[in-house]
């Protein structure tokens, strides 16, 4: 709770309808209206970090859009810090942060430095708390060597760590990150994931992040909300997402030579190709008991885990609620009303 007793962010029956208009006919067009976002409601508290996924088209960058004021909601109320982020969008705009994955805020033809300068003269960032933050991000991201270089010749992922820096330069309260790793390569990943875990641990950054890999949300967000369709289906932990899909985890195990399938209670083998093995099992449970059964039971060489992709644990969950479950529904219903 914020320090009025209501959440930082707070959505309460959110709606965006657009307006589209449809080639009908040769010269004919007719107007259609497309429910973008269905009444939404939920509560995110000061310094939480939240994943926000949802199949294509569901809704999250519409949700982003009114949260930070570029659209206006058709219906509900909607407040960030306290402010109306569609008439107070400048007011905001000092407040929150926003990268997005697949567009960059930096100047395309200026040396990364170039871009902060102006960051700080558009944010009338204070000389001193400038400094103070672009050395942090330089230090914690690793742009000392890439400050003078221009921003066309950034690799993607040194791109992505210049605009996370350039998105923090006035030290917003909220941070919308969408799709923060795609593309980058597993280190890449791992430093961006590394750095936001520690901003939000030490800042108390208020996070909203819209991604695709399971892995961020894993890493990152003790909470995350689905949305489908313009609605919330789900607002709760990881692990309950992965219960109520009922989603598995492989374990892909190589044998030091073929045999049969591997017999171990809480995994079913899925598949074998020789001495490689892959063995199905609960994604809400733990890896560990199995690791050690195998490699105490049988002639081990290596293994790794390999986690369900998002569009499959939130296609599975979507099917198991076609009867709705209670469960969920009232995990929503409790967290909106909050
Ligand atoms: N400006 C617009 N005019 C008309 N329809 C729109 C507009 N913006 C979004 N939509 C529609 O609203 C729905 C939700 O779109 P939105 O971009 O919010 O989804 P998303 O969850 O962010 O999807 P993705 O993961 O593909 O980015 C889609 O049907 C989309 O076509």
């Amino acid at each position: 709770m914020d320090s009025d007793g209501s959440g930082f962010i707070e959505l309460d029956g959110i709606e965006k309808v657009f307006d589209v208009r449809r080639k009908a006919g040769l010269l004919r067009r007719e107007r259609h209206q497309v429910r973008a976002v269905d009444g939404i409601s939920f509560s995110v508290a000061r310094g939480e970090m939240v994943g926000y996924i949802g199949p294509n088209g569901a809704g999250k960058s519409t949700t982003i859009k009114m949260l930070t004021g570029i659209l206006t909601p058709s219906a509900g109320r909607l407040r960030v810090a306290g402010i109306d982020p569609s008439r107070e969008r400048t007011r905001l705009a000092r407040r929150i942060g926003v990268v997005f994955g697949q567009r960059t805020t930096l100047w395309w033809d200026l040396p990364l430095i170039d871009s902060y300068r102006l960051v700080h003269r558009m944010y009338r960032i204070p000389d001193k708390r400038y400094r103070e933050n672009l050395e942090r991000c330089v230090e914690l991201l690793e742009l000392g060597e890439l400050l003078d270089v221009p921003v066309r010749q950034l690799s993607l992922g040194q791109r992505m760590r210049g605009d996370i820096a350039a998105a923090l330069l006035h030290d917003p309260e909220v941070l919308y990150l969408d799709e923060p790793t795609i593309g980058l390569d597993v280190i890449s990943k791992a430093r961006v994931r590394e750095f936001l875990r520690d901003l939000n641990a030490q800042s108390r950054t208020t996070v909203l992040l819209t991604t695709h890999d399971l892995t961020d949300i894993e890493q990152l967000c003790a909470r995350v909300m689905v949305i489908d369709h313009g609605r919330l289906v789900y607002d709760g932990a990881l692990a309950g997402l992965h219960e109520v899909g009922e989603s598995e985890r492989t374990l892909v195990v190589d044998l030091e030579r073929e045999l049969p399938p591997v017999e171990l209670p809480g995994a079913r083998v899925v598949k074998v190709e020789g001495p490689r093995q892959w063995l199905a099992f609960p994604a809400a449970a733990s890896a560990a008991p199995l690791v050690a059964r195998i490699a105490a039971e049988y002639p081990l060489m290596d293994l790794s885990v390999r986690e369900p992709d998002i569009e499959s644990v939130i296609a599975k969950m979507l099917s198991r609620r076609k009867v709705p479950d209670p469960a969920v529904s009232e995990e929503v219903a409790e967290r909106s009303a909050l």
